[in-house]
């Protein structure tokens, strides 16, 4: 404990100090002056002395969605059970609470997340919070805040302390007026939601903080993503992990998406194992610092029809939401992933079969809450 609080003391010490990395308020706007490329410049912060661990020191914010728990079981297998915390705002449920380190955390609270940062000597951070797009176009300033704002405390706290950070963008991030089939990692991109801008911001500012300070940020253009063992949190793409549950659950499914509405999608486990990947590539392996990634492109009724094949009784019915089929009509229709797989060795698992059967066979069977994705 005395090394904690030492850390904590010199550390405060250095971010009050003008033109080292400082810190000040102007009414509620806090002002932070680093270093262009040299983030934490005062010898006596790295003076204190602690002992590290070969492992990096985990943060996951936003850990109680539809990937973070997941990524929480992947990372604790790879770096060690106490080496990973699992955040939020929301209560977590016993077999999250029991699993591994968690902590209470709103990421429009600066200073709190600063101090979690210093006391658990956090060095990389996965930061999942965020409104996703339905649920962003409901309440368009509650996403402000937290998409962007809750950005910005995030950059800072990365670059302040020199960490390792993930942010996820989306399929989300491109618009109408970009190339839809397939759309590129560089293109016009204009999207029309809150979540969406909110993305390419978060995207632009990461990769600004990264040229400007040296902020190792690493970003990744997710497709909708499936899992059994985790919801959805309000997405367009929701509709893909919610015909399994109806399917096993009533045999009856209606869609709100029309059924020939082509997005990207990939399984929970190939999204887990790319962002890790990507956290554990040697630098010099990136060009980029946002990939497009991909696994598989399917409609509505394409899904339906791989379904059938496991349940042939299974009924469907359209019946369309207009917000959510307006965003899934702006958005791309398959991912151009060949940087990501050029650069640093990107290869999906899953393709529609095998998620199909992979998805029935955990929702078929009792007991399966905990499955870790698997690394290479
Ligand atoms: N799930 C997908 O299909 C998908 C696809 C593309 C990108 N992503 C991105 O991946 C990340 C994780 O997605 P998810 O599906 O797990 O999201 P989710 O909506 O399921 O979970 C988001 C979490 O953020 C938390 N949160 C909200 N406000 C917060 C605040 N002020 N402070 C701290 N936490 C707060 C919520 O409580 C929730 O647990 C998001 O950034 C999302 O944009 C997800
Ligand atoms: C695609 C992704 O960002 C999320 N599942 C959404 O639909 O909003």
């Amino acid at each position: 404990m005395p090394i904690v609080r030492n850390l904590s003391r010199a550390a405060s010490q250095v971010l009050q100090r003008p033109g080292c990395g400082c810190q000040a308020s102007i009414g509620s706007v806090r002002c932070i002056s680093f270093s262009p490329r040299k983030v934490t410049s005062d010898a006596s912060f790295h003076s204190v002395s602690f002992s590290e661990t070969d492992h990096p020191r985990v943060l996951i914010t936003g850990g109680l969605g539809q990937l973070g728990v997941g990524l929480a079981q992947l990372l604790r297998k790879r770096f060690g059970k106490n080496n990973v915390i699992l955040s939020d705002i929301r209560k977590p449920p016993d077999n999250v609470f029991y699993s591994g380190p968690f902590i209470y955390s709103d990421i429009l609270d600066y200073k709190n997340l600063r101090e979690i940062v210093v006391n658990n000597r956090i060095t990389w951070l996965f930061h999942y919070s965020a409104l996703l797009s339905a649920v962003g176009e409901a309440n368009v300033p509650l996403a402000r805040a937290v998409n962007i704002t809750g950005l910005h405390n995030i950059l800072d706290i990365a670059a302040e302390h020199s960490l390792r950070l993930f942010v996820p963008s989306t399929i989300g991030a491109f618009g109408p007026t970009s190339p839809r089939n397939p759309t590129p990692d560089l293109c016009v991109q204009r999207p029309r939601t809150i979540y969406g801008v909110s993305k390419v911001h978060a995207e632009l500012m990461g990769e600004y903080y990264h040229y400007r300070y040296g902020l190792d940020f690493r970003c990744l253009r997710y497709p909708g993503i499936i899992s059994a063992d985790s919801q959805p949190g309000g997405g367009t793409t929701d509709y893909a992990v919610q015909i399994f549950h109806d399917a096993m659950k009533s045999g009856k499914f209606q869609c709100n998406l029309k059924p020939d509405t082509r997005l990207p999608m990939m399984y929970i486990d190939d999204c887990l194992r790319a962002t890790l990947e990507i956290m554990e590539a040697p630098t010099d392996s990136l060009s980029m610092r946002t990939y497009n990634i991909s696994a598989m492109s399917f409609t509505p009724e394409e899904l339906v029809q791989e379904v059938r094949k496991h349940i042939p009784e299974l009924q469907v019915n359209y019946n369309m939401d207009a917000v959510r089929q307006a965003i899934a009509d702006s958005w791309p229709m398959n991912f151009d992933d060949s940087n990501a797989r050029k650069d640093w060795g990107w290869k999906h698992d899953y393709d529609l079969p095998e998620l199909v059967s992979t998805m029935l066979n955990l929702l078929g069977s009792v007991g399966t809450t905990t499955r870790v994705a698997q690394v290479n």
